[in-house]
């Protein structure tokens, strides 16, 4: 208890205070014949007298289902004139305590599964009727998922629970199925624990009556897989809903073995949070509020399938804040906070601003006159409320809120109009402020935005003092996250976010950077109330140190990390991806509820430092596969394209390319290895013996010599293919100690060129030994708006045109000049296959 005095208001008695005498209630008799099973009988027998209410609005009308009481109807219709204006009975459920909310939400779900709800002309309505028609035990069975996205009672009262339902909606789920627990006479939950009907079943005469039939309709849908890449297209599917099945089946079908179950399928629900983890059907199909038959519209048409990036579907956000109730996912005021921690901003400042009544009633006055012919002017509503529904607080909010920099004022944004709560200005200023940076990103020509800009749709005047190029210099523009790129914060015209292109990397792939980070979970339950966010600590560090574009850190605090500068904070969230699409079919709700927890993360970062890469380091983060194994696979192609039979590799090291030889057939009988150094050859040696006692090759000899390029050894005369690779050094730890700079990138690098030095080298060595000379590389490198910088290693091909004379005296001088030393050496011998 909270010994708070509560004002329960019944939707009649809102509608009163709303329309007074210009509501009209209208009682109509109805007359149900009874089921006689008589044939015999010539007249029907006359059943039980029931009620149904016509209630008259100024603008439109609504008729209620059949009630056994008078006074039912009458508020079942005032309940369906309040579901249309967009208002809850008690549409802010701050008065109630949680205890309540659990009460009211079994009592919901009761009411969902009744009698008269099967016949409501409520979204639920049309699932409840088509799951009739599903087959065994999952006859009249709803998905959990479903009652969550379309009950927006059950949502708002979930709220009451735990705010944190706006960015967790899954969370909804699992306190429904809570709630339906404590109903074990009544409601049955599926073995998987994702469905819900009743126990006993409906009286056959309400199924005949009410159960869907779908004639066969095609539905375009789209089916977005979870592992596609970014540029690949989604594809377009074909829903083939026939008659006497229930169309989530149907999706879940389609959706393949994992998706035993049907899943949530409100687009405008799932948009919000469809960073996808688990494959996806978009197709916009469903039962409309006042409809009994299966619409549909075409998905494939409306979406631009070949644009339609993995995690960004845009939605547009409405030009009104309205109710709590009635807004999904986190509220104005969140995401403008968020999206200012993003922009490196400072938190917006809210200054609220009150009148007297009496001042509130002249400026009803002067706005009644000029907007007496809208009907349905949503502010005008407001304005009506604030004067109505608040007797004797004399007050009316109006917000202003203020975007600063550190320095500067970005934006001035003042709302015009009063609004009853104070909330509900804050709200309405946050939407309006997010509106205006939509148009802006939409925009960025920012001359078009004068100092001073008016927008009379927007119903608004901003101020904007500060060029946006100063503002958010392109380096510091971060990219947002999920929870705003997913499309909370999005131009509906938009596929993709105007910053995101705008987002800089100015650390390396390679480096190793050193953070103090934290992790929060936001949790509390004071949340939606007093604006604070109270957060629980799930992980920090004073100091870690982690490589980048390694993977081993959280993506989203390397992303953020990358664009940041030493010394710099950074404080940012990530809501939820759609991992609920899943968790539609889960059974413990404990562990759905920890699964989410893992969800809507706050981190706070601060840069301490940046080691810039080592090549070695550089080469692993930017070359898939590395570099010194793309360098031995460009040989082992030139070596299988040719017809060789010998072939010698100088600086031959651990054998690397020799290994691969072992691998692959080629023509190759003979191979050789050089080396000057001692442990690499004992290295290769080593490699070679442990594989060729494993398995065949199709060589037939192999020598490691211990001697240097510089000589030759008459040995190596008349080999087909003499190859020398640059490998992977190893490391060498003795020089961590020395203090100087090296003066080459690797520690055995006696000399370095440029590309035009190499080519101008081996040239001159081609043409000198009659050889021609073909220049390539491998490691093409390509960063997104840099020109391509070329090759990242060097390749000559040489190729010998003709035996000059020159060598021929030369090899015959030189007679048997056999300066190397065998190392180690294998030949097949007769009984080796
Ligand atoms: C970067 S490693 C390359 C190893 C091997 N080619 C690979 O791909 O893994 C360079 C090798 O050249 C060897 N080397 C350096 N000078 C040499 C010389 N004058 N004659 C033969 N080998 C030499 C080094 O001992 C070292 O093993």
């Amino acid at each position: 208890m909270t010994g708070r005095e509560k004002q329960t208001l019944t939707p009649k008695a809102i509608i009163h205070q709303k329309f007074g005498v210009k509501a009209s209630y209208r009682i109509e008799e109805v007359h149900v014949s009874s089921q006689n099973d008589c044939r015999g009988l010539a007249k029907p027998r006359k059943g039980p007298c029931l009620y149904r209410c016509h209630l008259q609005l100024p603008d439109f009308s609504v008729v209620s289902n059949v009630f056994k009481k008078k006074k039912d109807s009458e508020q079942s219709a005032a309940e369906l004139a309040l579901e249309k204006l967009g208002i809850q009975p008690r549409d802010d459920d701050d008065d109630i305590t949680v205890d309540e909310a659990w009460d009211a939400i079994v009592r919901r779900i009761k009411y969902i599964f009744s009698d008269e709800f099967l016949s409501a002309e409520h979204p639920l309505g049309g699932h409840l009727r088509a799951a009739l028609q599903r087959d065994g035990d999952c006859c009249s069975s709803v998905p959990v998922s479903v009652i969550a996205t379309f009950d927006s009672k059950i949502n708002s009262l979930c709220k009451v629970i735990s705010p944190s339902v706006d960015s967790i909606p899954f969370l909804v789920m699992s306190y429904v199925m809570k709630a339906a627990a404590k109903l074990s006479d009544y409601i049955v939950v599926s073995p998987h624990g994702a469905s819900l009907r009743r126990k006993n079943p409906y009286p056959p005469a309400i199924i005949d009556a009410l159960a869907i039939h779908v004639e066969s309709i095609k539905v375009e849908a789209v089916h977005i897989q979870c592992n596609r890449g970014c540029e690949e297209p989604v594809e377009p599917v074909t829903l083939d809903i026939s008659s006497g099945r229930y169309y989530l089946d149907i999706i879940a079908e389609k959706l393949g073995p994992l998706a035993k179950l049907p899943r949530a399928i409100s687009v405008d629900y799932i948009m919000p949070f469809l960073n996808i983890h688990g494959d996806a059907i978009l197709a916009s199909v469903g039962y409309p509020l006042k409809s009994h038959d299966l619409e549909h519209d075409d998905y494939v048409s409306q979406w631009n399938l070949q644009n339609l990036p993995k995690a960004l579907i845009a939605v547009q956000l409405p030009l009104l804040f309205t109710t709590k109730s009635n807004w999904r996912g986190p509220f104005p005021r969140e995401i403008l906070c968020m999206f200012c921690r993003q922009q490196q901003l400072a938190e917006p400042v809210f200054t609220i601003s009150t009148v007297p009544v009496e001042s509130m009633s002249d400026i009803l006055r002067s706005h009644k006159k000029l907007t007496v012919s809208e009907h349905d002017d949503t502010d005008y509503q407001y304005l009506s409320r604030a004067k109505e529904e608040i007797p004797g607080s004399g007050k009316g909010y109006r917000c202003d809120v203020k975007i600063l920099s550190t320095q500067n004022l970005v934006l001035d944004c003042s709302l015009r109009k009063f609004y009853e709560k104070e909330n509900y200005a804050i709200q309405n200023a946050s939407l309006k402020a997010l509106s205006w940076f939509t148009m802006f990103f939409g925009d960025l020509d920012v001359d078009s935005f004068g100092p001073c800009y008016t927008d009379d749709d927007l119903d608004i005047q901003f101020k904007q003092r500060n060029c946006y190029k100063e503002t958010f210099p392109s380096s510091r523009v971060f990219e947002l996250p999920d929870i705003i790129r997913n499309g909370d914060l999005c131009n509906s015209r938009s596929t993709s976010m105007p910053w995101e292109k705008k987002r800089v990397q100015s650390i390396a792939n390679g480096s190793l950077v050193s953070v103090c980070y934290s992790v929060s979970l936001k949790v509390d339950a004071e949340y939606s109330r007093n604006g604070e966010t109270l957060k629980e600590l799930i992980e920090s560090s004073e100091e870690i140190e982690f490589e980048v574009g390694h993977g081993s850190m959280n993506q989203h605090l390397e992303s953020v990390v990358t664009q940041m500068s030493v010394g710099q904070y950074v404080c940012f969230s990530t809501a939820l991806p759609a991992e609920g699409l899943v968790l539609a079919a889960a059974t413990d709700t404990v562990r759905t509820c920890s699964l989410l927890s893992e969800l809507g993360l706050e981190y706070s970062v601060l840069l301490l430092g940046v080691k810039e890469p080592t090549e070695e380091r550089m080469e692993a983060a930017c070359f898939k596969p590395p570099l010194s194994k793309q360098r031995v696979e460009y040989a082992l192609k030139q070596i299988k394209e040719s017809s060789a039979s010998t072939m010698v590799d100088f600086g031959c090291g651990s054998g690397s390319l020799l290994d691969s030889l072992l691998d692959c057939p080629t023509s190759l009988q003979t191979i050789i290895g050089v080396d000057i150094s001692q442990k690499g050859l004992a290295r290769a040696a080593k490699m070679l013996h442990s594989k060729l006692n494993k398995g065949a090759c199709n060589l037939r000899s192999i020598i490691l010599y211990d001697g240097s390029i510089l000589e030759f050894d008459s040995r190596l005369h008349d080999i087909d293919i003499g190859t020398c690779l640059e490998g992977s050094a190893p490391n060498h730890p003795e020089d961590k100690s020395k203090s100087h700079m090296p003066k080459f990138r690797n520690h055995d690098h006696k000399f370095e060129w440029t590309r035009e030095q190499f080519n101008k080298w081996a040239s001159k060595l081609a043409k000198l030994h009659n050889y021609s000379v073909e220049f390539t590389g491998v490691g093409g490198y390509r960063q997104y708006g840099k020109a391509d910088p070329g090759f990242a290693s060097q390749i000559a091909l040489c190729r010998r045109q003709s035996l000059s004379e020159v060598n021929i005296v030369e090899k015959f001088k030189e007679g048997l000049t056999q300066p190397y030393k065998v190392i180690w050496e294998w030949r097949r011998g007769k009984g080796d296959k």
